[in-house]
């Protein structure tokens, strides 16, 4: 079986190559970083390290690569391969669509078996999403019979893989826990036997207990480490004042998730136990300006902090964890993130309020918008 999975970076190499190749696949690479490229075609393999109280590596292989602008190549693996996996973050997705829609053109003219592709991008609807965009390059003709050939399930997807910071070629450090969760109600033909795999009927309630819980707490805890100077998730997430705002924001998560889905508050609150267990690896070293990168992306409206923020507010109450996760990622200035720049610029030049609407939809004159703003102005202080 050959899979083919757009973006060898952390989650590319270190969870979903991994449980691909676990399951039996053939894994082609594709990706923009053409050193990376060079080593899998070079060393065919690679080794994943687990690390915690009991490490493990293990070694993947059976691997190939090549460079998202080879077309042709690519639309030739297209024809054969078995699944599509993307992990390169949500912005890319427009590059790869038209390669994509080149290969499906192709497995439709060849009445080819039904392949899925999944998106596994922290947002939601990834995998809807990219299905616009190959539309947009499809033929009418093509277009009519997509459904019949390929699938678009839309997934969560939570491992925490760090940056690499490590000298051996392609080694990539993880945490040993993940999670995959795949609509399986989006599926053409076959489910794909990907052993790691979760299908279930309601992603939604999956991919928010992943965003507005996970994305949003780990956010929370980079946005405020990020203004006391601390470097890294796990001891911005012992400072007194943090840790009290993440546990509020995890209550608030799971308000939240009970009233719309079937988690109780019970089984939450053991899931939001594991979150602070994890965050708090001594083994993991995150550094804060990751998990709080493209502050703009996190920002905006179905994202993690702000979708949860307007829904509890809509349920009339004005949250007290996310507006404070919110206010302090309006306060991320860090130099070498260009959304972090665009967005101090648009602060400097026009002030929060202005951002508030422009990025997140907030009016600041609401409840909501006001408790933002006056977080927001304690901090700068
Ligand atoms: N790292 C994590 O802990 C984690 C966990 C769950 C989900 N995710 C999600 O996975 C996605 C990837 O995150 P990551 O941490 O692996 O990032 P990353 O930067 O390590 O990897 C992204 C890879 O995509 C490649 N890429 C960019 N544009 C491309 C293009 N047009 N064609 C092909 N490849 C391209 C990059 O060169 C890079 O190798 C994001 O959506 C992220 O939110 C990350
Ligand atoms: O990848 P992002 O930028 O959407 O979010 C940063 C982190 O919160 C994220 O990568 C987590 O480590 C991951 O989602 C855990 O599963």
């Amino acid at each position: 079986m050959l899979a083919l999975h757009f973006g060898a970076g952390n989650i590319g190499r270190g969870f979903i190559g991994q449980l691909l190749s676990a399951s039996n696949y053939e894994v082609c690479f594709i990706d923009v970083n053409q050193s990376v490229i060079d080593d899998i075609n070079s060393l065919k393999q690679y080794h994943i390290e687990i690390v915690g109280d009991v490490p493990e590596r293990i070694l993947i292989q059976n691997i190939s690569a090549l460079n998202s602008s080879d077309t042709e190549a690519i639309t030739d693996n297209l024809l054969h391969a078995d699944i599509i996996t993307t992990a390169l973050g949500p912005t890319a997705l427009k590059f790869i669509a038209p390669v994509i829609s080149a290969g499906l053109s192709k497995r439709i003219s060849q009445d080819c078996p039904p392949i899925n592709i999944i998106a596994c991008e922290n947002m939601q609807g990834a995998s809807s999403i990219l299905r616009e965009l190959v539309c947009d390059h499809l033929s009418s003709k093509d277009l009519q019979q997509l459904s019949k050939y390929a699938g678009f399930p839309d997934a969560a997807v939570d491992r925490i893989v760090p940056l690499q910071k490590n000298s051996e070629k392609l080694l990539v450090q993880t945490e040993r826990f993940f999670e995959w969760d795949v609509d399986e109600t989006g599926i053409a033909g076959n489910k794909p036997p990907v052993n790691g795999i979760t299908y279930v009927k309601n992603l939604q309630a999956y991919i928010e207990r992943k965003l507005f819980a996970v994305n949003a707490t780990h956010a929370a805890i980079a946005y405020l480490g990020y203004i006391q100077n601390i470097n890294y998730i796990n001891q911005a997430i012992n400072n007194d004042n943090i840790s009290s705002i993440v546990k509020c924001l995890l209550k608030e998560a799971g308000f939240l998730l009970n009233k719309k889905y079937d988690f109780s508050i019970n089984e939450f609150n053991a899931y939001s136990q594991r979150i602070l267990q994890r965050f708090s690896s001594k083994y993991i070293a995150d550094d804060v300006t990751r998990v709080g990168r493209s502050p703009i992306r996190k920002l905006g409206v179905n994202d993690r902090l702000i979708a949860p923020a307007i829904q509890l507010a809509d349920l009339g109450i004005i949250s007290d964890g996310y507006s404070a996760a919110i206010a302090a990622a309006f306060c991320f200035d860090y130099k070498n993130d260009t959304e972090a720049v665009a967005l101090q610029v648009h602060i400097k030049k026009n002030g929060l309020a202005s951002a508030l609407f422009h990025y997140s939809r907030i009016n600041p004159q609401t409840e909501l918008g006001k408790v933002i703003l006056h977080k927001y102005n304690l901090l700068q202080k």
